[in-house]
């Protein structure tokens, strides 16, 4: 039977860059899938295990839940304030709670962290089936894989149909695949920044990233996670590299210029103030992320192609019957708007595609919550409210 646990039940939390056996677990609850998953590219992975965080409250009939998917590095704390594990408050606190967009009041919104991520759900650095970490030889997974173990989680909540899904960056990926491997169990969905298949500049940029890792000497082919030390390096040139492809050159220019950083000189091996940002973004990723997990799902968003197998990507898009928007950031440079146009277009029950105004390029998804929040409250207008729990009797999941 497949088992949903809390945090008192939980046995032994998977070591991961941000989150280390023994740490506290937050408000994070685990789905433990009872069969090993049937893997896309053939094999299976044993012990698949999801963290996820709620709020609101299931409703009886349990029409009201939503699905928030979240981006490469992001997780399950999708909303509230920083707590044990998660040392920020949630990435788009703005956009759900009591009188928000996705107001929990009415809605049950569900946000797992990714199968493959390191922020408590199965991945590289979870023990594998010999008690030792993966490492090296965590399989390859698919955004389909993830969608499957994702489903798992929905039927072990009871959740038939999601009311809404939705993702922006790859959580857009993951979002999308679930509207078309899933079209009964999505009624709305909501797709920001994202594509219906990796470009071949998309997978220049994370193969760069993913060589960076691997080059770095502490990799060992990713068996790393019990010598003490991590490509640390290697992960933190990947994530200078993807934070530029992440922000717009107008953005970088009006805010960084040519200012060197305080008072080191850059022409004399001091810093300007554009690296130094760098640098600190660099830091923090290392010391939250787990660098085997940033390749498994970079690897994973390469393969993103939702028309493989399904005659191509416009057959794949007919097949979503979800009331849709599709949403982009103007200034993205690494997923632009003509990608989301194809959506757009291509999804039957696609409204007009929407540009998000921003001078944040690609991070703007995450960064312009207004515009984000009026996009959801768009699409839950105008959907009649879910039937009330019973006064004094709260659902066991809620
Ligand atoms: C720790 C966690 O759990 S994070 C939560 C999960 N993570 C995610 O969801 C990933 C998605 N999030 C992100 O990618 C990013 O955090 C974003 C997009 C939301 C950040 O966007 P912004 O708010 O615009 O941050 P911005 O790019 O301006 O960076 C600000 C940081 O740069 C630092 N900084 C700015 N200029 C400089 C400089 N010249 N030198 C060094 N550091 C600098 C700031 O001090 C600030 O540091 P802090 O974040 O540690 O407080
Ligand atoms: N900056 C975000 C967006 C990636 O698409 C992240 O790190 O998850």
């Amino acid at each position: 039977m497949n088992t949903v646990l809390t945090p008192s039940q939980v046995p032994l939390p998977p070591a991961s860059g941000a989150w280390q056996e023994g740490d506290p677990p937050g408000r994070r609850r685990w789905y433990e899938r009872e069969k090993p998953l049937a893997l896309e590219a053939g094999g299976e992975l044993p012990g698949v295990r999801l963290a996820f965080e709620t709020w609101g409250r299931l409703a009886p009939d349990r029409s009201n839940a939503v699905l928030v998917l979240h981006a490469l590095t992001g997780d399950s704390h999708v909303a509230g304030p920083a707590e044990p594990g998660h040392p920020t408050p949630g990435w788009w606190d703005g956009i759900i709670g009591p009188g928000r967009a996705l107001d929990t009041d009415r809605w049950f919104v569900v946000a797992p962290n990714v199968l493959g991520g390191c922020q408590g759900s199965t991945g590289p650095s979870s023990p594998g089936p010999s008690g030792r970490r993966w490492g090296g030889d965590f399989p390859f997974l698919t955004q389909r894989d993830q969608v499957a173990a994702e489903a798992g989680l929905a039927d072990a909540l009871g959740i038939d149909r999601w009311a809404l899904v939705v993702g922006g960056s790859m959580g857009g990926m993951r979002a999308l695949e679930w509207a078309v491997s899933h079209p009964e169990r999505t009624d709305a969905l909501l797709l920001l920044a994202t594509t219906a298949a990796a470009s071949a500049e998309q997978i220049a940029w994370a193969g760069i990233q993913l060589r960076a890792i691997r080059s770095d000497p502490h990799w060992h082919g990713g068996h790393y996670h019990d010598t003490g030390r991590g490509p640390h390096a290697g992960l933190g040139l990947a994530r200078r590299i993807a934070h530029v492809t992440y922000r717009s050159e107008p953005e970088l220019q009006v805010r960084f210029g040519r200012s060197p950083q305080g008072t080191e000189d850059p022409h004399n091996g001091g810093r300007y103030q554009v690296e130094s940002y760098l640098d600190h973004h660099a830091a923090k990723l290392a010391g939250r992320f787990d660098a085997g997990s940033y390749v498994t799902l970079c690897e994973a968003m390469n393969s993103h192609d939702i028309g493989r197998g399904r005659g191509g990507v416009r057959a794949a898009l007919r097949r979503v019957t979800a009331r849709t928007l599709v949403a982009g950031v103007g200034s993205d440079r690494l997923y632009p708007p003509s990608q989301q146009a194809e959506l757009a277009a291509g999804i039957p029950t696609a409204d007009h595609l929407r540009l998000i105004e921003s001078p944040y390029g690609h991070d703007g998804f995450l960064i312009e919550v207004e515009q984000v929040a009026a996009l959801v409250g768009e699409l839950v207008r105008g959907v009649p409210p879910p039937s009330a729990p019973e006064p004094g009797r709260h659902h066991p999941l809620s």
